[in-house]
């Protein structure tokens, strides 16, 4: 197959591509109901307790039993990583890239099963699972050439300018130690798998911890590093749940650096432990989204048209990167509302697992509650409701094939400009949208968020520098029917937030990734 699968061509994919998914799907679903262990020091190893899991989409499908780490679990992880890290530093650099790349070989060989099991655990569609489980695989391969094409980010500088003296320079790159991954339920695969390669290459050992409605994802990586064969305790793979396993790794003293990638508060908190204790330890914070798009009266409407429903809805508006806010300049507002909702409309919903259905459940009880909140919260507001806002799984009443799942409509409001939900990351299928008068006045109001991550925009192309130049935003999409503020591809899209949307200012992917996992140390030798 010639096609090559990033987010941006995932809408068109070749039929043998479906046909290898369906045969993945039966494979992996007749494997259902096993135990699932956790991953400490080279050996899959039994954890103290288990949670029966199931899937989104129907909630008698039991998926399997997932390790739930204890304390014991938490410090067997760190002393392997501990013990594992002088020989894996140590390691030529050729070395440990050709390890990384196998894993993205391993990875690849089974990309049709993760992604099944990930359609399982998440809901996603088959698709979207499909594009992560590739996106992981080339987070494997980009950072072990970057890593290698940038000679591990070692300089020799000039010797100093001194008389009587040979004194030599330079500025050496070396890992940080332990380094924690911890990873978000959405993209459990490519947001672990990401993370763990980046700090692997840079010759950190690594400890992961899944979120603890996608243990599955994490494990089948943690499959794939097994395999590829890393010496024992170059990483580890913990399940459990967030406030226990994840601060017990944040306040574990071996703690050397971590990668979360998840909520804004949750990562607030983890920075701010990491820059107490006996002296600051780094945290690259990847966080929320709130993020918008703007319209102007010079735009192409079906373009703009479908790359907002593909990233106001896709996944359930589940992407860090979903669009949530729009603003339509009020002389073409009619025209493309009348587009977005038949197209929203027009969305089928449904088991993920079939090829027709684009859009499967949000992703737990919580989710399903937050939504039916949310839609009441804005019809209470006087919203002007245009499609959507009501539950159509689970407990509603609605059809017999979505009674089982944590099925939503895909909603449509126009909103007051002072209602709360203008600022709240909702992560749902729900698009606000208010008309303006004034470019500027839109600029404003996309800004006005202290989250900053993408942004999108449909316009003239001599408008287009003007949206660069305004836009607080980290990913930037200008007329783009693929997706208006969602689908970043490695070596394509770096990808990485603005304000509160994530602590470095470098994105993931990018030229500038990888030297944030390792600190310098500048080196003169005088003979
Ligand atoms: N910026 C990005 O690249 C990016 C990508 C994907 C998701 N996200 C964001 O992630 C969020 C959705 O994911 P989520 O619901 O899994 O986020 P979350 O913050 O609830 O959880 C993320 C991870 O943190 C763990 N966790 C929870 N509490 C913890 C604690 N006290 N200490 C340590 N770990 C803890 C969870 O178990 C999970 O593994 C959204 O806000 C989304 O925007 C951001
Ligand atoms: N990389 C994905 C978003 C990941 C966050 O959830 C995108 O660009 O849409």
């Amino acid at each position: 197959m010639s096609f090559r699968l990033t987010y941006a061509t995932m809408y068109n994919p070749p039929e043998a591509m479906h046909e290898r998914f369906e045969a993945a799907l039966a494979r992996v679903e007749a494997g259902l109901g096993a135990q699932h262990r956790l991953f400490i020091d080279g050996v899959d190893r039994d954890a103290p307790r288990y949670a029966l899991r199931h899937s989104p989409f129907d909630r008698e499908l039991r998926l399997g039993e997932f390790g739930l780490a204890g304390d014991n679990d938490v410090q067997a992880a760190m002393c392997a990583a501990q013990a594992a890290g002088p020989a894996w530093r140590a390691m030529p650099v050729a070395e440990r890239t050709r390890l990384l790349h196998r894993v993205g070989e391993l990875l690849e060989e089974r990309v049709y099963d993760i992604a099944a099991a990930m359609v399982l655990e998440v809901g996603k569609n088959r698709m979207e699972a499909l594009g992560e489980a590739q996106e992981t695989v080339d987070f494997f391969h980009h950072y072990a050439d970057d890593f290698e094409s940038h000679a591990g980010y070692n300089h020799v500088l000039p010797d100093d300018p001194v008389t009587g003296f040979a004194s030599h320079n330079a500025s050496v790159m070396r890992p940080y130690g332990v380094w924690v991954v911890i990873a978000p339920f959405n993209f459990p695969l490519a947001l672990a798998g990401g993370p763990v390669a980046a700090a692997l290459v840079t010759g950190n050992t690594v400890v992961l911890k899944g979120a603890s409605d996608t243990p599955w994802a994490g494990r089948l990586l943690a499959d794939c590093i097994r395999d590829a064969g890393l010496p024992p305790g170059v990483f580890n793979y913990l399940s459990g749940a967030g406030r226990e396993i994840g601060e017990a790794l944040a306040q574990h003293p071996l703690t050397a650096g971590i990668t979360f990638t998840g909520s804004v508060p949750v990562g607030r908190h983890l920075m701010r432990q990491m820059a107490g204790g006996a002296y600051p330890r780094p945290c690259i914070a990847e966080m929320g989204g709130k993020n918008p798009c703007i319209v102007t009266e010079r735009a192409d409407l079906d373009r703009a048209a479908a790359g907002i429903v593909r990233s106001a809805y896709g996944m359930g508006g589940q992407k860090c990167s979903a669009l949530s806010r729009l603003y339509v300049h009020e002389s073409v507002a009619d025209a493309l509302i009348g587009r977005l909702h038949a197209q929203a409309t027009a969305i089928r919903i449904g088991d993920p697992r079939r090829h027709e259905n684009w859009l499967g459940p949000v992703v737990n009880a919580t989710a399903y509650e937050n939504y039916q909140h949310h839609a009441d919260a804005l019809r209470d507001a006087g919203a002007n409701v245009l499609c959507g806002g009501a539950r159509i799984g689970l407990g509603s009443g609605g059809r017999t094939a979505l009674a089982r799942g944590y099925y939503v409509e895909p909603m449509l409001a126009e909103v007051p400009l002072q209602h709360p939900l203008w600022q709240h990351e909702m992560f749902l299928p729900i698009l606000t949208v208010h008309r303006y008068g004034d470019r500027d006045e839109a600029m404003r109001l996309a800004n006005d968020s202290p989250m900053g991550l993408t942004a999108g925009f449909y316009g003239g192309a001599d408008e287009v520098s003007w949206f660069h130049e305004h836009i607080e935003a980290g990913v930037t999409y200008a007329n783009r029917p693929q997706g208006a503020t969602t689908g970043a591809w490695p070596g394509y899209q770096p990808f990485g937030g603005w304000k509160g949307s994530g602590s470095s200012g470098k994105a993931i992917a990018s030229f500038h990734y990888l030297a944030q996992y390792l600190r310098e140390q500048s080196r003169t030798v005088v003979e």
